[in-house]
């Protein structure tokens, strides 16, 4: 490995469940130490403010919602809690000097067919909170230049799984479910599949007060109304080419299509939908292996109808020893140090960008000079 840095990825994802924090070590290319994670849930009121958020910003200009003063105070509190989640983290690793922040932000609108997504999250904010560098605003400049923005995670699977054998997958199901496969020629595809965990746990929510449907128990005790899956399987998304990806709320309307099934019906019928949506995703060539990450892994019932419908071992990424809580968080660690070096963080085949692109975009504040910024490594 090349001259390494210390960095620290945070994820918010689709869930809004909070900051998903890790530390690795990385040149950018390799992975080298994986030092520490931590998961900081989001205070439960942030977290509904941040799903009304999320509705009012779909139907408003971006530009309107940016300006919104309250809006700007749900960034704020975002951004403390990141901050509070590099604290933490670095409280667990006191030796540790952590060279620069990889802050992914919370995705508010991502719509990539108007050339916007916002990832929202201030930055200067939490660089001067954590006087450290931040690496920020992963996927704007992929937007602009025709991608998808998303996903972001096939570089870092792709350096996790050099030499394993090929075709293979990783399937991440979060709020949205995603997938990277790296074929036996060495190319990289991937695409956002359909709806991960966001409708399920809607549903639950609606129905229990509990967040998400917790070990499938409600989905364990219903039927799946195939009828219903095979109806919203007919939604043109499914019919779309990879690259492709998806905002939260793309698949509400499967709300209207369950209302009026028991709760345990609804929700063995949302999980079925996210697993066909992962079995008609078309991909260049079979996965001889699904290795699975982000919370989906957890619902016992969503790994077992995987497994009935997927045609080739699933094992949750534990399996290759990887921590499949914090992948996330550590792709955008990783991808920090490849922005700092100039490196894609994209390709055609994970976000249909023309050319192989980077991204990010550096905030330094309160820091005189970070130490790295000093070395000739960067420009490098
Ligand atoms: N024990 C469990 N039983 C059922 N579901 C679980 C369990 N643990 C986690 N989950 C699911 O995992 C979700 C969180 O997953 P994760 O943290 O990977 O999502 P995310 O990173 O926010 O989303 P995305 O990857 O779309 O950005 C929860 O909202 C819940 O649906
Ligand atoms: C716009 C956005 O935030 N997309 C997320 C979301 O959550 C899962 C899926 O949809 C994925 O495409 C992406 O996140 C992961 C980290 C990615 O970019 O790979």
């Amino acid at each position: 490995m090349s001259y390494k840095l210390t960095a620290l990825g945070l994820m918010s994802g689709t869930s809004l469940d909070g900051v998903d924090a890790a530390l690795i070590e990385t040149d950018g290319m390799e992975v080298g130490a994986h030092i520490g994670t931590l998961t900081l849930p989001y205070a439960p009121e942030l977290r509904a403010t941040l799903r009304r958020v999320l509705d009012d910003v779909a139907g408003r200009a971006l530009d309107d919602a940016k300006a919104d003063a309250g809006i700007a105070q749900v960034v704020r509190d975002l951004t403390l809690a990141h901050a509070e989640a590099v604290a933490a983290l670095r409280r667990q690793h006191p030796g540790v000097t952590v060279d620069v922040i990889g802050f992914h932000g919370q995705t508010l609108l991502h719509a990539p067919e108007r050339r916007l997504t916002w990832q929202a999250g201030d930055a200067t904010l939490l660089s001067s909170e954590t006087r450290l560098p931040v690496v920020h605003d992963f996927r704007t400049d992929d937007v602009a230049a025709g991608g998808q923005g998303a996903p972001l995670a096939p570089l870092y699977h792709a350096a996790l799984l050099r030499g394993h054998d090929r075709p293979v997958a990783v399937l991440n199901i979060g709020g949205v479910a995603n997938v990277t496969l790296l074929t036996n020629d060495g190319a990289i595809w991937a695409c956002d599949t359909g709806p991960g965990n966001a409708l399920l746990d809607d549903w639950a929510e609606r129905h229990t007060g509990v967040a998400c449907d917790l070990d499938g128990a409600l989905a364990g005790a219903g039927r799946a109304r195939e009828d219903i899956v095979a109806t919203l399987l007919r939604d043109p998304y499914f019919a779309v080419p990879l690259p492709k990806s998806l905002d939260r709320l793309s698949f509400h309307r499967a709300f209207e299509a369950v209302e009026g099934l028991s709760a345990e019906d609804g929700a063995t019928t949302l999980l079925a939908l996210t697993v066909e949506a992962v079995r008609a995703t078309v991909l260049p060539e079979r996965p001889c292996a699904w290795y699975v990450c982000g919370g989906g892994r957890h619902n016992p019932v969503l790994m077992e109808r995987l497994r009935a419908q997927l045609g080739a071992p699933v094992e949750p990424v534990e399996t290759l020893g990887w921590n499949g809580d914090a992948l996330e968080a550590e792709c955008f660690a990783f991808l920090a140090v490849r922005s700092l070096r100039g490196l894609p963080l994209c390709v055609p085949g994970t976000t249909g960008v023309p050319a192989p692109l980077t991204g990010g975009r550096l905030t330094c504040a309160a820091i005189a000079s970070p130490h790295w910024l000093a070395g000739a490594w960067v420009a490098g």
